[in-house]
């Protein structure tokens, strides 16, 4: 697509690239394919040199799309994104889509990834591996059943770039517990190379802590994919 013939929707949606983000959900699924159509745009907008009059044009468009969905503001414990447990991302896009092929009591293997969007200049941009290890690391340190628990700490190390657009694969593993704290540790790997490893410790929360955690809608990957 030509970025000075944008006009329609249809036209913003649809990437003239080889599109890694191909809509991986149900189509009957509406929330879902609007997480992924804004997963799109964000990356579509980051991949794109648009003409002034065409970037004027999108973004009003993107305008138009915020003020249709402001009328269906609700609160936080109300809202959709990121309590989408069944969904890869959760139905927010601040992390990239983690797809949890397994969380047990003890460990959790997951894939992931990611594009230009996410990019720190030809790699992953550093500030994105803590957010992905976060989202596994948490899954875990909350899973079974176990009482809230929050991130008190993440230790990253950046041992290789990660490439952008291919798959990685994230891993986490629940290394001990003493009283309310639960130490976790994790690693991402691109084939055999290791891109990083992380050590986190979670804190279970003090019932008085617990007042604005309203996640009870499933917090493992039984139904995620
Ligand atoms: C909420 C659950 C959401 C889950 C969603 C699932 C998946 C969603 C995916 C999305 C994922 C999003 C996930 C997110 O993003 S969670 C959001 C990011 N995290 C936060 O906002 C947490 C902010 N911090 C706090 O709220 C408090 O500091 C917490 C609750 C963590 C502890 O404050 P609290 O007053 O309760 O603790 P305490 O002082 O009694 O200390 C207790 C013990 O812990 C030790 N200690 C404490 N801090 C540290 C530290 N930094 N290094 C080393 N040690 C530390 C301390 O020495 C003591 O040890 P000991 O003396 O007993 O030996």
């Amino acid at each position: 697509m030509d970025a000075t013939t944008v006009s329609t929707t249809d036209d913003i949606w649809s990437p003239s690239w080889d599109d890694p983000f191909e809509p991986t959900t149900d189509r009957d699924d509406e929330f879902a394919e609007l997480t992924d159509a804004l997963r799109a745009v964000q990356e579509a907008v980051t991949r794109s040199r648009p003409t002034p009059d065409a970037a004027g044009r999108t973004a009003r468009t993107l305008r138009d799309l915020a003020a249709r969905l402001a009328a269906f503001e609700v609160g936080e414990d109300e809202q959709i994104s990121g309590r989408r447990w069944d969904l890869a991302g959760r139905g927010q896009t601040l992390t990239p889509a983690l797809h949890l092929d397994e969380v047990t009591d003890n460990r959790a293997r997951g894939r992931v990834l990611v594009g230009r969007f996410h990019s720190g200049r030809y790699a992953m941009n550093g500030g994105v591996t803590p957010l992905i290890f976060d989202e596994i690391l948490a899954r875990l340190a909350n899973s079974c059943g176990r009482p809230w628990a929050r991130t008190a700490y993440l230790h990253v190390n950046y041992r290789a770039p990660a490439p952008l657009d291919v798959e990685l694969r994230v891993e986490a593993e629940f290394a001990g517990q003493d009283g309310r704290k639960r130490f976790m540790r994790g690693a991402m790997h691109h084939g055999d190379v290791l891109v990083a490893d992380v050590e986190g410790l979670w804190i279970e929360l003090k019932p008085e802590q617990t007042q604005n955690v309203s996640l009870a809608v499933g917090r493992g990957a039984e139904e995620n994919s």
